[in-house]
């Protein structure tokens, strides 16, 4: 095992910056009610080294502290932390090898979405915000099963050529990614909110589909005018 000390002290000063920001990002889990108990989990991957952080599996969030996060390299194996990396290491290890433009992952069971992830059905694009956000439907992942690259995979294939940064892992739950670990806790609020809300539409009838013209606009305006530049 590599120990974190083989490292340059660049590495190691961005291990204890990542630690601080995935641990505070867990709680944002909390907050935003998308986790119950242990569920979930955020990393953050490495901007001086082929390393990601993780939250320890199993560890109540009320508990978590930096120093619980985990260091893992890309193929999932730990490299610093007292703890067990998350359940969720391997598939977190393969969108980071497979998706270089990524450096955030999030899975939650959140109740909405995870409904939407139970039924097969991926999230219509029938609000602006899923426009802005997801730039189209939230797509459904396939079944898989924790233990190997199998759930990374069916991430990777799903979103690969998606715009959507969130996948509804069928009978499972939402995975999000970004370009920050913040990034991602943010899509996996987002992808509940739509979640709810277009289930919630449904009580009252057929939601209308935007026209796709109209969602790329949305997206790109989104993605290149919102918020501060
Ligand atoms: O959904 C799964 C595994 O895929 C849960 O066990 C996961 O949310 C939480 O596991 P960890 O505590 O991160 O090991």
């Amino acid at each position: 095992m590599t120990d974190l000390q083989d490292y340059p002290p660049q590495v190691q000063d961005e291990i204890a910056r990542t630690r601080e920001e995935v641990c505070e990002l867990h709680a944002e889990l909390t907050r935003w009610n998308l986790v119950v108990w242990t569920a979930g989990n955020v990393s953050q991957r490495l901007h001086s080294a082929d390393l990601m952080v993780i939250k320890p599996s199993g560890v109540r969030y009320d508990r978590l502290t930096p120093d619980d996060m985990v260091v893992c390299d890309l193929d999932g194996v730990l490299v610093d932390g007292d703890h067990s990396p998350s359940s969720d290491t391997a598939a977190h290890a393969y969108v980071y090898r497979h998706m270089p433009e990524i450096y955030g992952v999030v899975h939650t069971h959140s109740t909405y979405a995870t409904a939407w992830a139970a039924r097969g059905e991926e999230i219509p694009c029938v609000l602006t915000m899923m426009g802005d956000e997801f730039g189209g439907p939230v797509p459904v992942g396939p079944f898989a099963i924790i233990g190997d690259d199998s759930i990374g995979r069916g991430i990777v294939e799903t979103l690969r050529d998606s715009r959507s940064p969130a996948v509804l892992m069928q009978n499972h739950g939402p995975f999000t990614i970004g370009k920050t670990a913040e990034a991602a806790v943010k899509a996996a609020a987002m992808v509940e909110e739509v979640a709810h809300t277009v289930y919630v539409a449904r009580q009252l009838g057929d939601p209308l589909p935007i026209a796709q013209d109209l969602i790329d606009r949305l997206h790109d305006r989104y993605t290149t005018v919102y918020g501060q530049h």
